[in-house]
């Protein structure tokens, strides 16, 4: 019933049938999460989860793990993009430690939720243990649970750790059946020799490995502490009926597990932006998510949601503002 008022109130405004395009689809999906012919954005929020990974050592970046830390000052002190994105589009921003190797200072923006100093490198072990895992995911859930508790109702993903396009990788790789040398990608930016170097390292996680097949299971042996914690935040965000802004490669890969954990995930879902990133073209097919921007970014940190928002609140703005045809006093289609 809302579906076909929905998309009346859309075709009934002062433009030609479907000329807002995907802000069209963008309107009716907040419509129908909100349950409302006018849907209300309210306090929108990125959280950046923080963590290091063992498997950087293992030379698949082109960055050193001590970029995690370095990085994670950076926001504390509003100099990163994705500071400069989220001050520009009135997004409030958090930090979580989820599992950086150094501890930091107390900070307003900082959250500290701490499963361990790194991961494992999944080359010859798990990434960490099942109780880490559920430890980092309840995490997560509460951290949602808090921004919603806040009045959120739109809420985006980011993260921070070096090494975490490989992680990615394999979580697309175990979740998808899609070959490794399809989900794996330069990163921070590797050369022909290094990317060739990851995609040797990560086949050989796989032969360790094996075939594995539980969703938490995969998470957890390749995983970094920010992805699973962003994976709880993800299932909370549903739970709490949210819209759920997908951010770049790393995101989409956390997300794909969280639909295998929970698959009507997608109705709340919005793809913010494409990544340069190789394996998130793929992905994206995968999950059936089209992108709202193409700026050939990799760059993670939740840029993608932030950038991505104005559209999605222009989206619900002219839902909401537009005249209808009866309104303005404009003839409709003949
Ligand atoms: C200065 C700097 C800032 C970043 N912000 C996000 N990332 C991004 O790059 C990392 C993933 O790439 P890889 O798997 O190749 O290490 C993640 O930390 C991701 O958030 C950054 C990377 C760097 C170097
Ligand atoms: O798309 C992303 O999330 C991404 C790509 C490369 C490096 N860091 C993040």
């Amino acid at each position: 019933m809302l579906t076909k008022a929905l998309q009346e109130k859309i075709d009934t405004k002062t433009k030609p049938i479907g000329a807002l395009g995907l802000l069209e689809k963008i309107a009716h999906q907040i419509g129908t999460i909100q349950n409302t012919l006018s849907p209300q954005l309210q306090k929108p929020t990125l959280i950046v989860f923080a963590g290091d990974h063992g498997i950087a050592a293992e030379g698949v970046s082109a960055y050193p793990s001590a970029v995690t830390y370095q990085m994670v000052l950076n926001f504390l002190s509003g100099g990163a993009a994705i500071n400069v994105f989220c001050r520009q589009h009135g997004l409030e921003l958090k930090i979580v430690d989820a599992g950086v190797q150094q501890d930091f200072p107390p900070h307003e923006q900082l959250l500290i939720a701490k499963v361990g100093y790194g991961t494992k490198s999944f080359l010859r072990d798990s990434a960490m243990t099942a109780a880490e895992l559920e430890q980092a995911l309840t995490q997560g859930r509460a951290i949602v649970q808090d921004t919603a508790a806040d009045g959120c109702n739109v809420i985006g993903f980011g993260e921070m750790g070096i090494g975490n396009t490989s992680a990615a990788a394999m979580l697309m790789h175990y979740c998808t059946g899609i070959p490794v040398s399809k989900c794996i990608g330069k990163g921070t930016g590797l050369n022909a020799e290094q990317l060739a170097h990851k995609q040797a390292r990560l086949e050989e996680a796989c032969q360790f490995h094996g075939p594995l097949e539980d969703p938490k299971q995969i998470l957890a042996t390749f995983g970094g502490f920010e992805m699973a914690q962003m994976c709880g935040a993800m299932l909370e965000a549903y739970a709490q009926n949210m819209l759920i802004l997908v951010d770049g490669f790393i995101a989409s890969a956390v997300y794909l597990v969280a639909t295998k954990l929970c698959p009507e995930i997608h109705t709340h879902a919005l793809f913010c932006h494409q990544s340069d990133e190789q394996g998130h073209q793929h992905l994206l097919e995968y999950v059936g998510g089209a992108p709202i921007l193409h700026l050939n970014m990799r760059l993670g940190e939740g840029t993608g949601c932030a950038l991505a928002y104005p559209i999605i609140a222009s989206a619900v703005a002219f839902l909401n503002d537009m005249a209808s045809f009866q309104q303005a006093g404009v003839s409709d289609k003949q």
